[in-house]
């Protein structure tokens, strides 16, 4: 095309333009005359879908796909605030007239479903066909552990999903039904039989531990509170899943897990090596450690090292951890370097969020004086001289109370994104719908925030603060429970105590409580998660004294929903034994 073609079809339609009324237009180099038309098309089109947007909002039209969140640039779509400001993007982004909203967002040609309305986020936990995000898995395995290219492809063509029985039209051989095999691994640990000899280990492990510290009756001063739960109780977690030889030859495993749960908000938002390569060395020197623990514990292990309790063993430290060696190294392309990456990110999931939680918890108890003798009392009350050992965890959970605490710390502190995807079915969410092939991303953060949802007490415990009582109903008492009464569900029953006690749950609570995710894939470690925060609270109250110094909790905001946030600045405190 030559410049005077150019003339025809570009600057004279626009000398009638009104914006540039003074403009001598043919005087503008052809750029800047082609950069105002694209900004005038980028403009309309986006005040175009600002009134789509308004209008599929205030439709009252069933099965419709939600509205698409206007963007000014198409294919990029909202990729910078996602990225760079994810809390306060998805906050925007699905909410409506001040409610929680469902909607649909493009981030780099990538549609993305963000469900967050009550309604929905019910339905889809309860949706059968959803399944695991494969190609997010496989994102996550590669950018946040590392796992290499030729093991990546078997998760790929992995598409027999996680049930027993594999989907129809997947021929995936049995071996490399990774999906399914993972899952299934996971649910035997930790909501099977071996839940039970898993949370004892961590009791024994934490107890003797604790029992070693170099705290006397006398006030001892430490640095941090989070260093402190770092170091103690996320070994005493860690050990309990994958035994004491993992770290017994690796000393500095603790130390690089936690640098490396630090560096995770650069690895999620794909920082290059160059740019800071603290992250991937990091990484490399945990793969590095977990492939010298394989070789130290094939050398070692036989099938007598296994403990009375049917799944603990020295060397491998769980049936779970053998499991896994068995059957990832049997599909194909997996090697101990994959394995390695697998197994990082099992490491991850067991400490990541269980030891912040069961911190804060603790803290909590230990900066109300009032919330530490109701606690220490309820334990007298419930569990008399029983030593520590010997309470049973499965009734330790019973104590609403510390149940409550424990939900109440979650629901402050737990930011985390599920993403789901239905890639055999379109799922029907009553008022919306998510295509076949659809992938949905629901943020507890949201919820857990919700203003309109959580009992306040009329704003004497607003939802960003800490109310021990939050969880805890009276059946005396209406005006208690977690959820305000103008919103609570007519069909849930009232969770009734004993005899007139107060009791503890979070069932209906569904859709506004999920720091475990939700639907077929919800955290199989919650249950574990509840039983060491529990017992933690127990023995440290029972044990020790904890002051913590005059501060102002502040915690950051990097981790992009991922998990709870550490705090901004090291908790000072004191701690001493109980005579
Ligand atoms: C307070 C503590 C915990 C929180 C808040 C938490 C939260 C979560 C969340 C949100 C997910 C993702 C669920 C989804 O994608 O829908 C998850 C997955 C997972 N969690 Fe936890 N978790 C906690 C403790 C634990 C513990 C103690 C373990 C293990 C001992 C564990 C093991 C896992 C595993 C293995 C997965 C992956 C499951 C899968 O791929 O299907 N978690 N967790």
């Amino acid at each position: 095309m030559n410049s005077l073609d150019w003339k025809a079809l570009v600057t004279l339609p626009l000398k009638k333009v009104a914006v540039l009324p003074y403009a001598q237009v043919e005087d503008l180099p052809k750029f800047s005359v082609i950069g105002v038309i694209i900004a005038l098309a980028l403009a309309f089109n986006y005040g175009l879908q600002v009134i789509i947007y308004h209008q599929q909002n205030l439709s009252l039209k069933e099965q419709q796909l939600p509205p698409k969140y206007p963007t000014l640039i198409p294919w990029l779509g909202s990729a910078l605030p996602f990225l760079l400001d994810n809390a306060n993007f998805l906050r925007t982004a699905s909410s409506y007239a001040g409610e929680l909203a469902s909607s649909r967002i493009t981030v780099a040609g990538k549609e993305l479903y963000l469900f967050q309305d009550r309604d929905t986020v019910r339905r889809l936990w309860k949706a059968q066909s959803l399944s695991s995000p494969i190609p997010f898995y496989v994102h996550v395995l590669k950018h946040f552990f590392g796992m290499h290219n030729r093991a990546l492809t078997t998760y790929r063509a992995d598409n027999s999903g996680a049930s027993p029985t594999p989907n129809n039209n997947s021929n995936v051989l049995e071996k490399n039904r990774l999906d399914y095999l993972t899952h299934e691994g996971f649910k035997r640990a930790f909501t099977g039989p071996a839940l039970a000899p898993t949370a004892r280990r961590y009791m024994k492990d934490l107890a003797r531990r604790c029992e070693d510290l170099n705290v006397s009756d006398d006030w001892t001063d430490m640095p941090d509170l989070v260093q402190f739960f770092r170091t103690v109780h996320g070994a005493a977690l860690l050990q309990a899943v994958f035994g004491p030889s993992l770290l017994k030859i690796n000393p500095d495993f603790m130390d690089d897990a936690w640098k490396f749960d630090d560096s995770i908000p650069w690895l999620a938002r794909l920082v290059p090596s160059f740019v800071n390569p603290e992250p991937y060395r990091t990484r490399e020197r945990l793969r590095n450690q977990l492939k010298r623990w394989y070789k130290y514990a094939r050398e070692n292990f036989s099938d007598d090292c296994i403990y009375e309790d049917g799944d603990g063993d020295p060397y491998w430290g769980s049936e779970l951890i053998r499991y896994q060696q068995k059957k990832y190294l049997q599909a194909d392309n997996f090697d101990d370097d994959a394995l390695a990456s697998a197994d990082l990110a099992l490491v991850w999931g067991t400490v990541g969020n269980a030891i912040p939680t069961t911190m804060l918890s603790v803290y909590h108890v230990f900066k109300d004086p009032a919330l530490l003798k109701r606690v220490r009392e309820g334990l007298e009350a419930d569990f008399g001289q029983t030593t520590l050992l010997d309470i049973d965890p499965a009734e330790l959970i019973k104590s609403t109370l510390l149940s409550s605490i424990q939900a109440e710390v979650l629901r402050l502190y737990v930011n985390v994104c599920v993403m789901v995807s239905s890639p055999h079915a379109d799922v029907s969410l009553g008022r919306w719908w998510m295509p076949k092939g659809g992938t949905a991303l629901v943020s507890s953060g949201m919820t857990h925030m919700d203003n309109n949802y959580w009992n306040t007490r009329d704003g004497l415990y607003p939802v960003r603060s800490f109310w021990a009582d939050r969880f805890v109903t009276y059946s005396h008492d209406q005006s208690s429970g977690p959820v305000q009464l103008a919103v609570r569900d007519k069909r849930q029953s009232e969770p009734r105590g004993k005899d007139g006690k107060p009791s503890f749950s979070v069932q209906g609570l569904e859709a506004s409580w999920m720091p475990y995710g939700g639907g077929n894939a919800i955290c199989p470690g919650r249950f574990l998660a509840k039983r060491v925060t529990l017992f933690t609270i127990a023995l440290m109250t029972r044990e020790f004294d904890i002051e913590i110094r005059p501060h102002t909790l502040e915690m950051g905001s990097w981790k992009f929903g991922m998990g709870v946030e550490k705090p901004k600045k090291p908790i000072a405190f004191r701690i001493r034994r109980r005579k």
